[in-house]
């Protein structure tokens, strides 16, 4: 059989999100929304049968985000949020995005990262009062639609422990049983509304057992699904874990009567250890996922086989189904778009619907004795075997000849700041943004129709150029101290990069979910990355030309590139660091020399990819920072070196942060409390900082009093010394509307501040 656990939603070209937005717009009615949403998902269950996939997933499917659709399938949903809306879907909306009026003034869920991955999940709020109780008919609907399409999908919904652990929790304990008995109740309910319908497989995801857990986790996990699965009649269930490995509860997931157990080996290659170890009970299947959800690199077919081969000596042939290792969602829809890419290079990826292919290819050839005269077998041996001989030289030569000095900024960060204070001259509590400004339609056009050939790059690069002069002139009526040029000549922070350094192969539509409506294009990081010319330097050297204020210099930084990258999966992502950290480090290079005094190198990305297992933390962190540190390490002691870094939750992180040695680090501070910055003082981390005083990503107006009442309390933690005023993340998403007052708003908080100190 064949089973995947979850297909991208957002349309092959990304339709949901412009009927969303069309929707939210009030430009798209609801029964058009659903009305196109249902042919939608009609379309992907038909296409991944046509590929004979035999657990074809439904209710993977969503208006903005699954976690949200669970917390309303289970009935955790605040009561204010509920009072307000009889509409169900302007409820979904609400919490969401938020919803005001000249009444009502309701915040959006807060959104996390989901795992390692680029996508974020809605976070809902589970607290004493929540009455968990059957409050949707969504996966039913759905997997009805499908049936009068001819097709019976597989259910997929998201587990007890990953839904209750990635919650946000106030005053329950999770592990009562008093607790917990209703959610049970809500979810034999699901179960038996799916054997009613005629279902036969029902898919739950438990992903959090592939992180540490603690013993009262296991327990929970025991007790709940024990009891669970007494209800399951005949339903035959399966508990899909990914993104790594169960190594603290195999034992006891093995012995629950599940009847199907999906397990990642892609990511978690410590699973086959553990079957080799425990061994797999034989009268359930087991959902080995071997073909990677996560990248766009073809499936190695002589190392899948193998491990298959080797599985069935563990588990019976006619059990094993050959799966995605974790949902599609998140690898483009199709390589069929991609009419500009060499085809000597397009041959080597494998998107969504390329994988489906994988998977009936690897199914046919698993099930013959002589696989290896297959063509289609010879043929993927062939592309692997050209594939190795055009490697990246694993440690190119630059990255082979780096010291320790190369990694070595001096001098010391002391006597650097003194310096730095000299020459920038800047107030106390200097006041900046994160880069990004705005990207309004008519700049999001302009590219459009540059890549059309609709203007030419001249027109462009002019057009560029009077955006960059506008927000100049508005930091100086604003009145901030150190400015940006804006990053409007960038599509996406990273894919920019990727687009104007060589190694990348860059897609037209290759649309991943970000979050809700929002999607990225990320790079594919092929060959040795190098610097064919200077990246930024021209518009940040404009932007300077036209104020005395300094404009500081941003960059992406070589780990946020990389791990928002598709990258090759045979070379070790350590040295594929070192090569984008040594193209960086030119550009920052370049920037100094043209006389810029502060850069900023955003690292976004670098927490947030750390690996999920605690004991994996300290490898990542080792070459991670090291890349980091290569590309800043030879300015001088002059020029400041900032970094940002957003949505993680960095507290225990500080003193490997501290080692980044940069001058100053923005961040999204903790939005009410002060952890962090209680956190900063007990650190090693010397740097200045700016704790992000307003939310870029709501629409909200903020007053100069609420902000002034935020930097006084932020004084009072880490001092006015070392503390800079900004917003938590880059403008980009906002409407210059909703975004300038609040930063006048910022100003003139920080100007009445400072007339007191
Ligand atoms: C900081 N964040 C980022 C993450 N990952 C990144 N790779 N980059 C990030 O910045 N991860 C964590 C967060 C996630 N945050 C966001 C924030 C915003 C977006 C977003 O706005 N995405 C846009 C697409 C951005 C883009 O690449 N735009 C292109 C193409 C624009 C386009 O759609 N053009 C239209 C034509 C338009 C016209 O003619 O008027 C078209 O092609 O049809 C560009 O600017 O050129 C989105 O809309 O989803 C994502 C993640
Ligand atoms: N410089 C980027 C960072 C986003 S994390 C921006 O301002 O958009
Ligand atoms: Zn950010």
């Amino acid at each position: 059989m064949i089973s995947v656990v979850g297909f991208p939603r957002i349309g092959q070209n990304r339709e949901l999100k412009k009927w969303v937005e069309s929707y939210l717009d009030k430009k798209l009615s609801k029964e058009e929304l659903i009305q196109n949403s249902k042919n939608l998902k009609k379309t992907h269950w038909q296409l991944q049968k046509e590929y004979s996939v035999d657990l074809i997933p439904s209710n993977d499917f969503s208006f903005y985000d699954t976690f949200l659709d669970h917390a309303m399938l289970v009935g955790s949903i605040p009561e204010e949020y509920k009072a307000v809306f009889s509409d169900d879907l302007e409820l979904y909306f609400a919490l969401a995005k938020g919803y005001q009026d000249q009444n009502i003034d309701l915040k959006a869920l807060p959104m996390k990262k989901w795992f390692f991955t680029n996508y974020h999940y809605l976070v809902p709020e589970i607290t004493d009062n929540t009455k968990f109780e059957l409050s949707s008919t969504k996966p039913f609907d759905e997997f009805v639609e499908a049936l009068s399409a001819g097709i019976k999908t597989k259910p997929v919904i998201i587990g007890a422990l990953t839904f209750l652990k990635l919650s946000k929790k106030s005053n329950v304990d999770i592990y009562d049983k008093s607790f917990w008995e209703k959610l049970l109740e809500v979810y034999i309910q699901i179960l038996k509304r799916f054997e009613e319908l005629g279902a036969e497989f029902v898919q739950i995801d438990e992903p959090i057992l592939v992180t540490d857990l603690s013993t009262k986790d296991i327990e929970f996990f025991d007790s709940f699904y024990r009891s669970l699965l007494l209800h399951k009649g005949k339903l035959k269930v399966i508990l899909q874990t990914y993104f790594g490995d169960v190594r603290d509860c195999f034992e006891k997931i093995i012995l629950l009567s599940f009847d199907a157990i999906g397990l990642d080996f892609v990511d978690g290659k410590f699973n086959l250890e553990l079957i080799k170890k425990f061994g797999f009970p034989q009268e359930k299947f087991l959902v080995a996922g071997v073909v990677n959800g996560r990248n766009v690199f073809k499936n190695n077919y002589k190392n899948t086989l193998e491990l298959l081969n080797m599985l069935s000596s563990f588990v019976d042939k006619k059990n094993i189904v050959i799966s995605t290792s974790c949902s599609l969602l998140f690898v483009p829809y199709s390589l069929k778009f991609e009419t500009n890419l060499d085809s000597n290079k397009k041959k080597f990826l494998a998107f969504a619907e390329e994988k489906l292919k994988e998977l009936s290819e690897l199914k046919l050839l698993f099930s013959q004795e002589n696989f290896t005269t297959n063509n289609i077998y010879f043929q993927n041996i062939q592309l692997f075997e050209e594939m190795e001989k055009n490697k990246l030289s694993d440690v190119s030569t630059a990255v082979n000849n780096l010291t320790d000095d190369d990694f070595e900024r001096k001098p010391c960060f002391e006597e650097r700041i003194k310096l730095q204070k000299e020459v920038l001259n800047l107030p106390q509590l200097p006041t900046t943004t994160i880069g990004s400004f705005p990207q309004t339609q008519d700049v999001r056009s302009a590219r459009s129709k540059l890549k059309k050939g609709e203007i030419t790059f001249e027109e462009y690069e002019s057009f560029i150029k009077s955006k960059i002069e506008r927000v100049i002139k508005l930091q100086e009526e604003i009145g901030l101290d150190v400015f940006v040029h804006g990053e409007y000549e960038r599509n996406d922070m990273v894919e920019f990069f990727g687009e104007n350094l060589e190694g990348f192969l860059i897609t037209q539509n290759g649309w991943v979910q970000s979050y809700g409506t929002r999607c990225v294009k990320p790079p594919i990081i092929f060959s040795d990355i190098k610097r064919k010319r200077p990246i930024t330097v021209e518009y940040i050297k404009y932007a300077q030309s036209l104020t005395k204020k300094p404009v500081k210099g941003i960059l992406t930084g070589p780990v946020t590139i990389l791990n928002w990258s598709f990258v090759r999966e045979d070379i070790p992502l350590k040295n594929v660091a070192f090569q984008l950290a040594l193209a960086i480090k030119e550009e920052v290079l370049e920037l100094e020399r043209e006389g810029v005094k502060i850069i900023q190198i955003d690292e976004a990305a670098l927490i947030e990819k750390l690996p999920l297992r605690r004991c994996q933390h300290s490898e990542y962190l080792s070459w991670a920072i090291k890349a980091f540190r290569l590309t800043c390490s030879k300015v001088k002691p002059q020029t400041q070196i900032h970094t940002h870094m957003c949505y993680s939750n960095f507290d225990e992180l500080l003193d490997e942060i501290a080692k980044m040695d940069v001058d100053v680090i923005t961040f999204e501070a903790a939005k009410s409390d002060f952890t962090l910055l209680d956190s900063i003082n007990k650190s090693s981390l010397k740097a200045e900082v700016g704790p992000g005083v307003f939310d870029v990503h709501s629409p909200r107006i903020v007053s100069k009093e609420e902000m002034k009442k935020l930097i006084l309390k932020m004084i009072e933690k880490v001092g006015k010394d070392r503390l800079w005023v900004n917003p938590d993340c880059g403008l980009k998403t906002r409407k210059e509307e909703e975004v300038l007052p609040t930063l006048q708003n910022m100003v003139l908080a920080v100007w009445e501040v400072r007339n007191n100190l």
